[in-house]
């Protein structure tokens, strides 16, 4: 394979394919894989070096306020008009988009078994698995969840998503994200976001792979506020990782897919569309760890809201009311004293889909397993179910570890509606409910 990677970052030979990373979040990068590819002080001179054409790729409006432009540019052997051909509908699998009512189911909590390996061959596109959908793809609100099965690697085979960025979280089995910026390797316990707009294609590393997905129609994933914490805990910037700048110049044909208003599409290339060669700006790919997040929790009594734990945030147009945010419960302490320390039993006006990649959470020790999904919809109740609430009430306070465990949630303002692969799948545990039969009545006016 002939990727170059910039050789000034990671210090090895331009023909290595190991991925190099910056560190930052929402830095402005520059990276070059050939010395002086990236013009200096300007963005478009006459000729760009070594033959590039120069290219902009806005993830916002050029108008956005500073806080949230978000452009980079990218110079690249064969500027991005020369990949699209003519394109031609293309199958969507098990791939939907909101708004998607193809399935009504009354409303419920909904809890999934993970869906096994599959024995056929699926390459990302093919594997996708729409889960819920939420919002409208058309107006840039809301989001999708996807499961997905990966068994064979993209091969001049490309892809991007006008739709949304998407944050890919692996549960099982390590991929390699070869994109137009540069290559990211993630595993399980590591996530990684693909901006609008970036082509890529999707290699396995280690044998098959299962994870989630979450499709963001709305405003970039960012970090969130961090108030009163201050300025250090939670997600640090300096955790997220940017590829350096990697091309192919490869005159092999290949497909370029494109999801757009929630279709997709297909031309053909007579080249690869990984052909830049150096790029500089703040609308890149990303990676992030999910066990660098350092949590901050209670440390006197109660349990916090579980936003004390958001990774990323993507905002809405109103303050506070996220289109998503992005929530881990990775290993921690609980130490809090005379309190209920799982979460406690609520309704929440946000619609919370949860995945588990590790372990167990302590809400659910039995029937929410790694590779698994839940749905608490917009104002149905939920909470521990019979056995954590008996461990909880009764168990010793003293300071217990939560280990080997990482579970999130993609949370949104709005409803999330569960499509047909979801319903009829076979994975929906039609006994989830039962999970909080026994927490019968307690009450006794004469026990205070
Ligand atoms: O429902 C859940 O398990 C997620 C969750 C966790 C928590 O600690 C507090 C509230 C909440 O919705
Ligand atoms: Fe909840």
């Amino acid at each position: 394979m002939n990727i170059n990677a910039a050789p000034q970052i990671i210090g090895r030979s331009s023909q290595d394919i190991t991925p190099g990373y910056m560190s930052g979040f929402g830095n402005s990068f520059e990276t070059e894989a050939l010395p002086g590819a990236l013009p200096i002080g300007r963005n478009s001179p006459q000729r760009a070096a070594y033959g590039l054409y120069a290219e902009q790729l806005s993830g916002s409006p050029f108008t956005a306020p500073r806080g949230a432009n978000e452009r980079s540019w990218l110079y690249r052997i064969r500027p991005s008009v020369k990949h699209s051909g003519r394109f031609a509908k293309a199958e969507m699998g098990l791939w939907r988009s909101a708004p998607c009512f193809e399935h009504d189911l009354p409303i419920a909590q909904l809890r999934w078994d993970p869906p096994p390996m599959p024995q056929e061959k699926l390459t990302f596109l093919q594997g996708v698995r729409t889960m819920t959908t939420a919002g409208d793809v058309n107006t840039q609100a809301g989001m999708a969840t996807h499961l997905y099965l990966i068994t064979e690697s993209m091969v001049d085979q490309h892809f991007y998503n006008a739709d949304g960025e998407m944050m890919f979280v692996p549960q099982q089995g390590s991929l390699r994200l070869v994109t137009e910026f540069g290559v990211i390797s993630i595993e399980p316990a590591e996530i990684a976001v693909i901006p609008r707009g970036v082509k890529f294609r999707v290699e396995l590393v280690d044998g098959p792979a299962r994870g989630y997905l979450c499709e963001n129609y709305g405003g970039a994933f960012t970090l969130p506020e961090r108030g009163p914490i201050g300025a250090n805990c939670l997600a640090n910037s300096r955790d997220f990782l940017t590829p350096v700048a990697a091309y192919e110049d490869k005159d092999t044909p290949t497909e370029l897919y494109v999801k757009w208003g929630g279709q997709m599409f297909m031309t053909k290339l007579p080249h690869s569309p990984i052909d830049v060669v150096a790029w500089h700006g703040n609308y890149a790919p990303y990676k992030y760890d999910l066990r660098t997040y350092s949590p901050v929790g209670a440390i006197g009594f109660d349990h916090p809201d579980p936003s004390i734990f958001t990774v990323l945030t993507s905002p809405s147009e109103t303050a506070g009311t996220a289109n998503i945010d992005f929530v881990i419960f990775p290993e921690r302490w609980m130490v809090a004293e005379n309190t209920f320390r799982p979460p406690w039993y609520h309704m929440n006006i946000m619609s919370e889909f949860m995945g588990l990649i590790y372990g167990v959470y302590d809400a659910k020790p039995q029937g929410f397993v790694p590779g698994g999904a839940s749905l608490h919809n917009m104002m149905l109740p939920h909470g521990p179910d019979r056995e954590a609430f008996d461990h909880a009430s009764n168990g010793e306070l003293k300071p217990v570890k939560l280990t080997g465990t990482m579970a999130f949630m993609f949370e949104t303002r709005y409803p999330q509606r569960v499509t047909d692969y979801a319903a009829n799948s076979g994975l929906l545990q039609d006994d989830y409910a039962d999970c909080w039969n026994g927490l019968e009545k307690r009450f006794d006016p004469n026990r205070p």
